[in-house]
């Protein structure tokens, strides 16, 4: 017989996990988050309290919630570009202190640099460290080509669409590979036809590139459509009111969005809301 070997595991975890059983600790562990800001008047926002929340790696975890309960902030605590008052924030076990190569960001707008090619664009992070590599020029051509962009490469951002803007960004965020890809309301700027095709492109991007994605939205189908899980948060301060497991199979398409379990799950976070009584931009 072969004795298996329990590995502890240290940290936050505190007790042995023996992942001989399958259990897994997860990539990102918060518990206990609290962030409070000072205003200029001296006033303090609670824009998070008690938020506890475990993500496995490759995960797809939407955020919904009123405009206003933190959804940005603990985004920006994820990304390293904000500190946490209190409480622990760890990816891979180990406390989120600052950036980290292996995050990519997308936000609402695709801030691209209006002088640069869109080539240029997706190679910006890499021009910075004086890498002009043939692999890193031609990794940003295949991922433009990947996201359908290969003939837009020695355009500029004013000539594309924003729906291709935002693409360029989503390379952008890719090119450095990283495991883990925060987006904030990335499609909230928008028509609903290309909103719909960029969410079939990002579910592809997710199921071929293995990523972890934390994913801001306004919109609870398009929660629903891209999670694995729903985190539905609750303002002042903000803080988690229920994480939804949308039991719907893979590969969803836009026809999944007509399915009757799919409506199931749409209005019973609506029910949350409306228990609330709040509303959000776009539910
Ligand atoms: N730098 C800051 N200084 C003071 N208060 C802040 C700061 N950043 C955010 N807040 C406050 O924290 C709370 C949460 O803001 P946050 O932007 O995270 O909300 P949100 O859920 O992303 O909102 P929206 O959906 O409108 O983007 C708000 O009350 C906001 O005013």
């Amino acid at each position: 017989m072969i004795a298996l070997k329990v590995k502890p595991v240290s940290g936050a975890y505190g007790a042995l996990v023996p992942n001989a059983g399958g259990s897994k600790p997860p990539m990102i562990h918060i518990a206990g988050l609290e962030k409070r800001f000072r205003t200029r008047s001296g006033e303090t926002v609670n824009a998070l309290t008690n938020v506890d929340l475990d993500i496995q790696e490759n995960e797809f975890i939407s955020v919904v919630g009123p405009s206003g309960c933190g959804k940005t902030t603990l985004l920006r605590i994820l990304a390293g570009l904000e500190g946490a008052s209190s409480g622990v924030i760890q990816c891979d076990q180990t406390q989120i202190t600052g950036p980290r190569i292996d995050v990519g960001v997308v936000f609402q707008q695709a801030t691209l640099l209006p002088w640069n090619t869109v080539l240029a664009n997706v190679l910006l992070s890499a021009h910075l460290k004086r890498d002009r590599s043939e692999a890193t020029v031609g990794r940003a051509e295949r991922l433009l080509a990947f996201m359908g962009l290969k003939d837009f490469a020695q355009k500029y951002p004013f000539e594309l669409s924003g729906g291709m803007q935002q693409r360029v960004s989503i390379c952008r965020a890719l090119m450095r590979e990283p495991r883990i890809l925060l987006m904030d309301e990335p499609f909230g700027a928008l028509d609903a036809m290309t909103r719909e095709a960029m969410n079939m492109e990002l579910m592809r991007v997710w199921s071929e590139e293995k990523k972890t994605v934390i994913f801001i939205t306004h919109s609870i189908p398009e929660a629903v459509l891209l999670g694995d899980r729903v985190v539905v948060m609750s303002p002042r301060p903000g803080r988690i009111s229920e994480i939804i497991d949308v039991d719907v199979g893979r590969p969803r398409t836009l026809q999944t969005m007509a399915t009757p379990r799919f409506g199931e799950i749409c209005d019973h976070i609506r029910n949350i809301f409306g228990a609330q009584s709040l509303t959000t931009t776009s539910l």
